[in-house]
């Protein structure tokens, strides 16, 4: 079984010890009592390249990286150094994420915020907006078609933006055939954990103009940052240099900086 099949199979069995908690209606509920979303496209959209900075603990690829006993601390950190989304890992058995960690963030500031997990079904949309989520991360590499377009609408009529993540090009086409208006291209391939850099330049040239381009993965700094922007990023989404980082404010602002710097290309909208 695949690094990403193990995920999967624990991120199924949590949920569905949710679900039994929880009933769906009350989660609904309380999406729907929740304070509206915060435009993401309009606050990536900004001048120069934008910075989605992630409380990362864990991962498959690195095991326990970093304690972070104070989540809401580090995003306002994050915020302080000019990111302009926070994205907040919620799984829990690789990742060392949790809803309460997407709470505790949410009430610390004001700007989006993305529940980062593996997106199944509708509860979790529900879910993500009740816990006060802007964005939620749709990934085309653990989706049918059919599920994506579902989840991508399920998202969208709740008021959030859909991350909806690619590696190559079907999963490109897929998220197009969902109307996907922020695309997030992954340097690492999911099954090998492998990060190859090169395929955000392969496939970001398909996407059409108007669809925003988020590189995700193996960002260590300014240098990866201007690379991306040269091949037209709107944004890196980073996750172990920023929450590994002595300074995370100061980490985070050296990418902005970078990002706002003239001799940074420019996003062609
Ligand atoms: O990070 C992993 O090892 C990983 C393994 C399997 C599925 C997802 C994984 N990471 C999720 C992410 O997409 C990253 O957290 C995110 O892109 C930031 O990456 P990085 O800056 O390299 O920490």
């Amino acid at each position: 079984m695949s690094v990403l099949e193990q995920i999967l199979e624990g991120v199924r069995a949590d949920l569905a010890a949710r679900e039994a908690a929880v009933p769906f209606d009350q989660v609904k509920a309380a999406a729907a009592a929740a304070p509206p979303a915060k435009d993401a496209l309009a606050a990536l959209q900004g001048q120069g390249i934008g910075v989605i900075a992630e409380v990362k603990r864990a991962s498959p690829s690195r095991g326990h990286m970093v304690d972070i006993p104070d989540p809401a601390k580090l995003a306002r950190q994050y915020v302080e150094g000019g990111a302009r989304v926070i994205s907040v890992l919620t799984e829990q058995r690789w990742f060392e994420g949790s809803l309460t960690d997407l709470d505790e963030v949410r009430a610390a500031v004001d700007i989006p915020v993305l529940r980062k997990d593996f997106v199944v079904g509708t509860y979790q949309v529900h879910e993500a907006r009740a816990h006060g989520a802007d964005l939620v991360l749709l990934m085309c590499s653990v989706l049918e078609q059919n599920a994506l377009d579902a989840l991508v609408d399920r998202v969208h009529s709740l008021g959030m933006t859909a991350l909806v993540e690619i590696h190559d090009e079907v999963e490109a086409d897929m998220a197009l055939q969902a109307g996907a208006k922020l695309v997030g291209i992954n340097a690492r391939d999911l099954k090998t954990l492998d990060v190859d850099r090169d395929v955000f330049s392969r496939l970001a040239p398909g996407l059409p103009g108007e669809v925003l381009r988020v590189a995700e993965s193996g960002v260590r700094g300014p240098g990866d940052l201007m690379t991306y922007a040269g091949l037209g990023a709107d944004a890196v989404l980073v996750g172990e240099s920023m929450a590994t980082a002595e300074d995370p404010r100061a980490a985070v602002r050296q990418l902005v900086t970078a990002g706002s710097h003239p001799a940074c290309p420019k996003p062609a909208r």
